[in-house]
């Protein structure tokens, strides 16, 4: 037989000590045959031998065969055998038989992943061990601490928990120690051994005694093991009787290619077709156990759900109810993909792949054990076909279709739709009571399958970030071995988070997981592209969670936090994304999150990043671009930029020119009023000064709409990118006017004058950028006359917003308002290319998400009706991207939202933000200023008369 890959020729393996038998696939049954030896050959004790018989076990199965002497004779044991094939009396047997010659409380600690199998494992040593009185204690999450600390307490032989309690017990009980434990058994070791445990395990390993026997079982083995094999196996002889990753002969395997959305109805059909058996099916997230659960029962299907959303009691009640077969359905998450013995299981349903292979062989080993038969059957949807050759490559079979009627199936489409609205309304339902229900007091959660151990304890949600399709793909999609980014794989994410219920809340938090504290950067850029790709391309279900403060606070923010070190251009990226969101979700009230945050960063006097350089650094395509550039047969590759939108006729050479021409106006006007602004101090500036400020504002306040307008008239897209980066740089220019402005505040604020309007209306100004065959050219930057007006301020909504927004928080302090304002005009500068007296020639990129969506708004938010806030309420009078809250899914959606908001709602520390803030001004600093590059004398007329010599078209304009 096969030795266990990466055991073998190990220093501490003596491999001569392997033993192995041939699996060859027979049964209990046969195993009897086929094995002579009896428990006594094996040199069982008489007491444990006549134990396993009244268990009707008469003969040990090959992994007891050849673990049970081996044990017996003292040594380490790793044991690889089939789910199923008895590897609990494998290690039981001899840990008995020692606790028989040497009785000693807190003898032995079994470690294992899931609380349902600690519960099972203590059943099988209360069972064999009931003759000797062996006393064994449960130590497991979401059950109270004090009835477990008491059964400690009274110090039992065995103790089986789950690693994250048994730690909370080593730390907080008084009196319980495992300092005299002769036997660590790790169960499932390869789960036990993964990341999610690493740390819990450790501690434990610290507070052992290092001379102890330790097994390690599984019916899949990895790396892992070999990792403890060095940390704490002495001299371990491996008892593998299959090979690697095997699934058992009487386990027939099937698959059923289907499309994702018919999931229901074919699971309803193999139910109604099976009926009369018992089935597991599994789920990916609870949410999904939860509501197929519902879903079935709707259509009279006795079904029931276990996953770790639930307390612990309604766990081991649905379970009961399984075993006992008054209910002949299971729903369950992978909570339930390992150890768990269920002997009448018939037949296990992957309703969602198994995003790891080896979970496959652990679930369907839930049927066809200790000899019976069993069948398994996986849906395989257009998502999961890479995931299903993993797994037919790592069991190494091929496996046949289930045979089904198509038309039979389409028959329950309608049944089934009503049956799923239902399950909908129930859930709802559901969520509310769980959103009043408070949280946690039971500790739910923890220690189950998707635990990661005591620190992070799981709220429900679905195993590992990435243990779902598109958790999956977000994981390939933002590895760094990638050479650049995979947008055909960016967009099956975009597929995902549109098209499937669980898709937002699945994508949110396998992007936080990629983001949160990863040190590699590389990573976390891509993670980055990911994230703002699905924005641009995902609706609201993915807006509202992502851009909720906790996820960008807890998520984004700390990504960039000092203590991470994280570059430069890392932190503009992150900068750069937020203002864009907060840009584009500042109208939509279930999206101002990222717009509080991003108010109160420029509040706390953070400096971004505005040059529209820093802006999106990677190009995103939408998802139209990339459809028409992936070729579906070809792998998916970033698609090559493509020069022309389809649908919209292509601008000729003529036109081209006439519009680079009036965009080299467009940009001396933003340059002008730039430096204007950045040459007048606020309190100090002449009345005459301030007013041409303003009249410069509204012009290019009005070329800026034309602007916008002109984009989606446009098929070229170096153009439409041109386009967006001055659109962006229009922002900018005005993001520092409206600061310039809050400066000025104390002078008169008035309407701006009749003629300046006018002016703005002009049709001289109205032809820029027109592309009509008939329009003249505009070649200078178009500035109305100055009329002898009083001074205006200008009333824009932005402002009245940023005022709004200001208006918020205390008074920020003058001086890092000033920092952070040169710090923005700084970067405004330079991306306007002022320090060098040239235009920016290079196109920009376009925004985190639409520019189109930024440029909205156009008059002041006056007459607002009553609400929950100013803001929300003049932006809903504004009518801003109006979003149905009152809508079922959504509402359902924020409440399956609740884990990973909840999860990501970890902020930041006032010192690491201080310190954070302290590094931003400090590069801030370091670029090049437009005051530090000019005679700090000049007005803005001497500046202007400089700007003549270099661009005296728009000196002219002046
Ligand atoms: N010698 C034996 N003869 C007959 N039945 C046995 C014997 N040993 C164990 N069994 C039974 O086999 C079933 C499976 O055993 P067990 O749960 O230990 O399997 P396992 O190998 O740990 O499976 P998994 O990998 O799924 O955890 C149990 O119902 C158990 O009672």
């Amino acid at each position: 037989m096969a030795d266990v890959e990466g055991m073998s020729g190990g220093a501490e393996i003596n491999t001569e000590q392997t033993t192995t038998a041939d699996s060859g696939g027979e049964d209990a049954g046969e195993i009897e045959k086929a094995i002579p030896k009896s428990f006594k050959d094996l040199g069982v004790t008489e007491v444990l031998c006549e134990a396993c018989d009244q268990l009707g076990w008469k003969s040990p199965t090959k992994i007891q065969v050849e673990a049970i002497p081996v044990a017996l004779e003292g040594r380490d044991v790793i044991g690889l055998a089939e789910t199923g094939s008895g590897k609990t009396g494998a290690f039981a047997i001899p840990i008995l038989q020692s606790l028989l010659s040497s009785a000693q409380r807190l003898h032995t600690l079994v470690l294992t992943p899931t609380r349902e199998l600690a519960f099972q494992i203590a059943e099988q040593f209360d069972a064999l061990g009931s003759s000797i009185g062996v006393k064994t204690a449960v130590v497991v999450g979401g059950i109270d601490m004090m009835s477990q600390s008491l059964a400690l307490a009274k110090k039992p032989h065995i103790v089986i928990a789950t690693p994250g309690r048994l730690i909370d017990h080593l730390e907080n009980t008084k009196g319980f120690t495992l300092r005299a434990l002769r036997f660590l058994v790790m169960d499932e070791a390869d789960r036990i051994l993964n990341m999610d445990f690493e740390t819990e395990v450790d501690k434990i390993l610290k507070v052992i005694p290092r001379d102890r026997r330790t097994f390690l079982f599984s019916a899949t083995m990895t790396k892992k093991v070999q990792k403890l094999q060095r940390a704490a196996l002495k001299d371990p002889v491996k008892c593998a009787v299959s090979t690697k990753y095997s699934t058992v002969d009487k386990l027939q395997q099937y698959y059923i290619f289907i499309p994702s959305k018919y999931k229901d109805c074919y699971l309803v059909s193999i139910l109604n077709e099976l009926a009369g058996n018992s089935f597991m099916i599994f789920c990916s997230t609870c949410n999904n156990a939860q509501r197929v659960a519902l879903l079935l029962r709707n259509l009279g299907i006795t079904a029931i759900p276990l996953h770790g959303q639930m307390s612990q009691n309604k766990r081991l009640g649905a379970l009961n109810k399984f075993k006992s077969k008054s209910r002949s359905v299971l729903l369950a998450t992978d909570v339930a993909s390992r150890g768990l013995d269920i002997p009448h299981v018939d037949c296990v349903i992957n309703y969602d792949i198994p995003t790891h292979s080896k979970d496959y062989i652990h679930r369907v080993g839930r049927t066809a054990r200790a000899g019976r038969s069993g069948k398994s059957i996986t849906f395989v949807t257009q998502y999961d076909v890479e995931l299903f050759q993993r797994i037919e490559s790592l069991i190494a079979k091929k496996l046949p279709a289930f045979p089904m009627q198509e038309e039979e199936v389409m028959m329950l489409v309608e049944r089934v739709s009503e049956a799923q609205r239902f399950a909908r309304i129930e859930m709802k339902e559901q969520g509310e009571l769980h959103k009043k229900r408070p949280r946690g007091g039971d500790g739910e959660g923890d220690d189950t399958e998707q635990s990661s151990g005591v620190r992070k304890k799981v709220k429900g949600g679905g195993g590992s970030p990435f243990a779902t399709p598109v958790g999956h793909r977000i994981e390939r999609a933002t590895s760094s071995s990638l050479q650049s980014e995979d947008w055909g794989l960016n967009m099956e994410i975009c597929d995902i988070i549109n098209e499937t219920e669980e898709g937002p809340k699945d994508a949110a938090r396998a992007i936080k997981k990629r983001i949160a504290g990863n040190k590699n950067f590389r990573e976390v850029m891509l993670a980055l592209t990911v994230l703002e790709t699905c924005v641009k391309n995902c609706g609201h279900r993915f807006h509202v969670l992502v851009s909720t403060r906790g996820f960008v606070e807890g998520v984004l923010v700390r990504a960039i936090m000092p203590k991470h070190n994280p570059p430069m251009v890392l932190q503009d990226r992150v900068l750069s994304l937020i203002q864009a969101w907060a840009d584009a979700f500042r109208s939509s009230p279930s999206l101002t999150g990222v717009v509080y945050v991003y108010e109160d960063l420029r509040k706390r006097g953070l400096v971004f990043p505005t040059a529209t350089d820093t802006l999106s650094p990677i190009h995103t395509p939408r998802k139209e671009e990339v459809r028409s550039a992936v070729d579906v047969s070809a792998p998916p590759q970033r698609p090559a930029a493509s020069p022309h939108r389809r649908g919209v006729p292509t601008t000729s050479p003529d036109q081209v020119e006439k519009l680079r021409s009036d965009l080299e106006v467009v940009r001396g006007n933003m340059t002008v009023m730039s430096e204007m602004m950045n040459q007048m101090e606020p309190g100090q500036a002449q009345q005459s000064d301030i007013e041409l400020l303003e009249q410069l504002y509204t012009v290019c306040k009005s070329m800026q709409d034309r602007v916008v307008e002109l984009i989606p008239r446009l098929s070229e897209e170096g153009l439409i990118e041109e386009l967006l980066a001055i659109n962006d740089e229009f922002n900018t220019t005005f993001i520092c006017y409206h600061s310039f402005e809050e400066h000025c505040r104390g002078q008169k604020s008035q309407d701006p004058p009749e003629e300046v309007q006018a002016q703005a209306a002009d049709p001289t100004c109205a032809n820029l950028i027109d592309l009509s065959p008939d329009t003249p050219t505009v070649s200078q930057p178009v500035l109305p006359a100055v009329p002898a007006q009083e001074p205006l301020l200008s009333q824009s909504p932005v402002n009245t917003l940023s005022n709004q927004m200001a208006d918020l928080s205390t008074d920020a302090d003058d001086e890092f308002d000033m920092l952070a304002l040169s710090r923005t005009r700084a970067q405004a500068q330079k991306r306007n290319g002022v320090e060098c007296g040239e235009q920016s020639s290079e196109p920009g990129q376009n925004g985190a998400v639409d520019s189109s969506q930024q440029n909205s708004e156009d008059e002041s938010p006056d007459s607002t009706p009553l609400g929950t806030s100013p803001h929300s309420d003049w932006m809903i009078a504004k009518g801003m991207i109006p979003v149905s809250q009152a809508d079922v899914m959504d509402d359902i959606e924020k409440w399956l939202s609740i884990d990973v908001e909840d999860d990501l709602n970890d902020g930041v520390t006032s010192e690491e933000f201080d310190k954070f803030l302290e590094l931003r001004a400090q590069a801030a600093e370091h670029l090049p200023s437009i005051s530090a590059a000019r005679p700090s004398t000049a007005t803005p007329q001497a500046q202007s008369a400089q700007q003549q010599s270099q661009s005296p078209d728009q000196m002219s304009t002046l």
